[in-house]
């Protein structure tokens, strides 16, 4: 039997994962593991980094086939701070897949805070006045009007992994 373990309990990147392996029989196990990088990563390079040890934690943890981390995060630009959202699937044999989600520019009095020390999802609670929005529509269904949601999202991220690794496998 095939296991895929997920490195988190966040019902998004869950639901993200399951759909992306769309017609594999295999067993899910999320698992809570340490992203080894900071709660709130603030470069595209520490979220990755987040979502490779992610990935290789969970698989370890839970003796499974593959394991998959997926991570969210910050960057700054001339522009402002942009989010971004990264993951990463591991098989224990090949380098780690990596792929990249969207990537928005988040509202100045957002970042602000994001700036100051806060979790992006702990102000997200606040600027909405609603509880757990990383688990729910996520700062990328917020600002994008809910036409993208955080499961959407992590969805596509999810199937870029899926996508190269079959890939790897067949070739
Ligand atoms: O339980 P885990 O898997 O850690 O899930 P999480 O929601 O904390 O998600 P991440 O650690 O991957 O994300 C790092 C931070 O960025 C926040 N974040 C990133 N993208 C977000 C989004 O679209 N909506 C809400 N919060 C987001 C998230 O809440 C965290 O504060
Ligand atoms: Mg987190």
């Amino acid at each position: 039997m095939v296991t895929i373990a997920i490195g988190t309990k966040n019902p998004t990147k869950l639901e993200a994962v399951k759909v992306a392996f769309e017609g594999t029989v295999a067993t899910f196990i999320p698992t809570s593991v340490d992203s080894g990088v900071a709660n709130q990563p603030f470069s595209d390079e520490e979220t990755i980094q987040g979502a490779i040890n992610r990935a290789k934690a969970a698989r370890i943890k839970t003796e499974s086939s593959v394991g998959v981390g997926l991570e969210g995060g910050v960057f700054e630009t001339s522009y402002g701070l942009f989010l971004c959202n990264w993951g990463a699937l591991y098989d224990g044999v090949n380098d780690p897949f990596i792929a990249g989600g969207a990537r928005i520019l988040l509202p100045e009095s957002v970042a602000k805070k994001v700036r100051e020390g806060l979790e992006l999802g702990e102000v997200m609670d606040l600027y909405t006045k609603e509880n757990n929005v990383r688990h729910k529509e996520g700062a990328v269904g917020v600002f994008t009007n809910g036409l993208i949601n955080r499961t959407e999202m992590f969805t596509h991220v999810a199937k870029l992994l899926v996508g190269q690794y079959q890939y790897k496998v067949r070739n």
